[in-house]
């Protein structure tokens, strides 16, 4: 069974890096054959069952589309070569949301010396101590955790690292490290203030999932994949830092960009595709299905289920690679190929405007600002929540919780 399923992970594997103009015998099959089967990935870390052409060997240059990029992976950095470069390092993670968390556990679980800080009277002080940070020894007012850091890692939200800047910009004193998860704060410093001091490396990791994600992956052996960037190298080490960093944090393999390109695209796709654009396409599709008399089952079906149950699981194997017998068009039927194939044109052109107007708005900072101006409120958690409580409250998202409640496999807390 195991041997199969490894066989045709690796048939899958040279199949999509011949489509991607690679050398069957580079060292990007570890990474193609992991993302063709996760049941590969799995088998790996318990037998490690990877045949050698298939293991992954660290930093490479890689034919993306016919574009060359430099991908870094975990491999180069074992928990050991991790210690050894930190050693003389303290993490100090400021900040305890969904990143602070997934980055701070992952990165003492590598055997890293992190602590926390935050605000004493906030939610993350709490949240922080169920983790099993202690106060005085391991968690620490902002302050004093940055003057107990040597990697200051910056995982505020954004408008609060915007806000708290003027305090804590002092204690970022030479030799220290300042690290991000986003190139917010720097990139758009005329609204932000955040203008980092000279004598000091600046970096940045940013993993492409939630913080939850970049926990459950690690946990489970595997690595969420993040973007590196450099914004200022003072001792000629900041990319080392940021890829070992990176690592440490949990990730499993790293992409180098900058922090501008960062930035853009990730309020760009947060915005598009990956939260606004498909909250708004789920909801008009469901709607229009509603007023025209399909029940709110049929409608949600139709609409959410099946698209998170069992196509969108296939693009993320397969794509849309056509070789392919378990991609999502071969899956389907030809009635539904045939009507896909007529609409998608439609549905780019009617959406690329939006986009054109989106990438602008994040350009030229708009986005940022009312970022800066909502989140940046001492209300910003009860307002968010109310509007998000409000998103709860919608026909098709009740609809969907009993949806859930029925699949064999619910779990019944909901
Ligand atoms: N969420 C994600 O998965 C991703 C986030 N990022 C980036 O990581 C960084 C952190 O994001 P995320 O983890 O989502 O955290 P949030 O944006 O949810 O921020 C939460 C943290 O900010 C603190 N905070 C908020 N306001 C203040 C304030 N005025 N003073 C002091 N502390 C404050 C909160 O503390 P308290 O509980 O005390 O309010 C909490 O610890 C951001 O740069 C974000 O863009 C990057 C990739 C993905
Ligand atoms: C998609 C939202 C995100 O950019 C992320 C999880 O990557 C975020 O800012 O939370
Ligand atoms: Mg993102
Ligand atoms: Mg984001």
């Amino acid at each position: 069974m195991s041997s199969t399923i490894i066989r045709n992970a690796s048939r899958q594997a040279v199949r999509a890096a011949k489509a991607a103009q690679v050398p069957t015998s580079t060292r990007g099959l570890s990474m193609l054959a992991r993302a063709a089967s996760p049941a590969v990935a799995s088998l790996s870390k318990q037998r490690n069952a990877y045949p050698l052409h298939m293991q992954s060997r660290g930093v490479k240059t890689m034919d993306f589309a016919g574009t060359k990029e430099v991908i870094y992976e975990r491999s180069d950095w074992p928990t050991e070569k991790l210690q050894e470069y930190f050693k003389n390092d303290t993490l100090a993670m400021i900040g305890y949301g969904s990143q602070g968390h997934g980055q701070a556990l992952n990165a003492r679980d590598n055997g890293l010396k992190v602590i926390v800080g935050v605000r004493k009277d906030g939610a993350s002080w709490k949240e922080a101590i169920e983790d099993g940070w202690v106060p005085g020894e391991t968690l620490f007012p902002i302050d004093e955790a940055i003057n107990r850091g040597t990697i200051i890692m910056n995982l505020l939200s954004d408008a609060a690292q915007s806000a708290t800047w003027p305090e804590i910009a002092p204690l970022i004193t030479k030799g220290k490290t300042l690290y991000f998860a986003h190139g917010f704060s720097v990139v758009f410093k005329d609204d932000t203030k955040v203008v980092p001091p000279k004598d000091v490396d600046v970096i940045l990791v940013a993993p492409k999932g939630s913080g939850r994600t970049v926990r459950t992956l690690f946990k489970e052996g595997r690595g969420i994949n993040s973007s590196i960037a450099v914004w200022q190298d003072v001792t000629g080490k900041a990319k080392e830092k940021a890829v070992g960093l990176g690592v440490a944090v949990g990730s499993g393999y790293l992409y180098e960009t900058t922090f501008e390109k960062e930035v853009y695209s990730d309020l760009y796709g947060e915005r598009g595709v990956l939260m606004g654009g498909i909250q708004g396409m789920f909801r008009a599709q469901y709607e229009v299905l509603r007023k025209n008399g399909h029940s709110p089952s049929e409608a949600f079906n139709e609409t959410v289920e099946e698209a998170t149950q069992s196509l969108f699981p296939l693009i993320g194997q397969y794509g849309m690679d056509y070789n392919l017998k378990d991609y999502m068009y071969a899956a389907c039927s030809t009635t539904a190929r045939r009507g896909a194939l007529d609409w998608a044109p439609i549905f780019e052109a009617a959406n690329k405007p939006v986009f054109e107007k989106l990438y602008e708005s994040v350009k030229n900072g708009t986005e940022t600002r009312k970022s800066l101006e909502f989140n940046g409120r001492k209300t910003y958690r009860q307002d968010l929540e109310k509007e998000l409580a409000e998103i709860n409250d919608q026909e098709i998202w009740r609809a969907g919780k009993t949806v859930r409640a029925l699949r064999p496999d619910a779990k019944r807390d909901e």
